[in-house]
């Protein structure tokens, strides 16, 4: 049976070891060789991404090269700039594992807009990690915003991360859906904007991009929302010696696992809490958090954590 994906990739499917262009590349071939396994199985993808490394690294680049002639261009900009040029490596490695595969798929990457609210807290309470990991040290030098801790792997800046409330693009993501075409869209959680009467203005932020995988989903009428991470399972009490592996659960029972504080804030929260958000939202469908490596399990529906009704 042909089923409707929304796959969000984390950071690991995208940038491994080093942030070079190439490294990044390649990772994507490698993650386009697993993901082509859906649409040979005859399912539609539909693929978004993040950028929370990329963004925080292009920001860097404009601040060391900043001149009146070069200005820092604006978060939104800079989000718009890494859905782009991650849309572009993807399309290119999707449409190539296709090929290999026989397949004359079409594959397009659209840059998305997200609305979201001007009013949202979170402009006022930056909690988004984005560029590379610093030491505490290092971070207690640095003037250009706020710096925390990201979950143990050390410091990073925070940006604002508002909630996405719909999706501009929404309409012509479903047509092209169902033309068969593989999307790649709201990568980095698609470009922030608030409506202003008939005009959309930007907004200096960073979404997550598994919230908006999940107004994505929702928006689309999925099967599946599965978010790909660097685990094959959640877990609860996690690095622990008592870890629990969770792998088929309920809405109620998830929710309670949040209620009892067992996921991370900066890491897995999200992903868990876009999870939940979509099966309450869209009951027909289940959310699914696995790793690229599980994906052949995934694909046959038996594996990760599935959430569920
Ligand atoms: N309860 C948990 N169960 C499983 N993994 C967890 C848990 N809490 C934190 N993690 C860590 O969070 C990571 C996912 O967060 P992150 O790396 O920020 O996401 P992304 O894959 O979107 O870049 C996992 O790979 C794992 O190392
Ligand atoms: N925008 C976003 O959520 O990016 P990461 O998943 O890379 O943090």
């Amino acid at each position: 049976m042909s089923r409707k994906i929304v796959v969000a990739l984390g950071g690991n499917a995208i940038l491994v070891d080093k942030p070079t262009a190439e490294a990044q590349q390649e990772a994507l071939h490698k993650t386009a060789k697993q993901l082509v396994k859906f649409i040979k199985n005859g399912d539609s993808l539909i693929i978004s991404h993040g950028n929370g490394p990329q963004v925080g690294n292009l920001l860097l680049q404009q601040q060391a090269a900043e001149s009146e002639k070069n200005p820092v261009l604006p978060l939104d900009t800079c989000v718009a700039m890494t859905e782009g040029s991650i849309g572009y490596w993807l399309q290119q490695a999707m449409r190539e594992a296709c090929r290999m595969e026989g397949l004359d798929t079409e594959v397009v990457s659209l840059v998305t807009q997200v609305v979201v609210d001007e009013n949202d807290p979170s402009f006022h309470n930056p909690t988004k990690p984005i560029g590379p990991f610093f030491t505490e040290e290092e971070a207690k030098s640095k003037t250009d915003g706020v710096y925390k801790e990201d979950a143990g792997r050390g410091w990073r800046k925070v940006v604002a991360s508002p909630r996405p409330i719909a999706i501009e693009e929404a309409n012509v993501i479903k047509r092209l859906v169902n033309e068969g075409v593989v999307t790649i869209s709201v990568g980095g959680g698609g470009v922030p904007v608030v409506r202003k009467g008939m005009k959309l203005e930007g907004r200096e932020a960073v979404i997550d991009k598994d919230f908006a995988s999940e107004k994505l989903a929702e928006a689309v009428e999925a099967d599946m929302l599965l978010i790909l991470t660097g685990v094959p399972n959640v877990f609860i009490r996690y690095n622990t010696p008592e870890q629990k592996k969770l792998e088929e659960v309920t809405v109620e029972e998830m929710k309670q696992y949040i209620a009892d504080g067992e996921f991370a804030p900066g890491s897995m929260l999200p992903k868990v809490e876009a999870a939940v958000e979509f099966v309450e939202n869209y009951p027909k469908g289940v959310a699914v958090i696995s790793s690229l490596e599980n994906l052949d399990a995934v694909v046959k529906g038996n594996s990760g954590t599935i959430v569920k009704k």
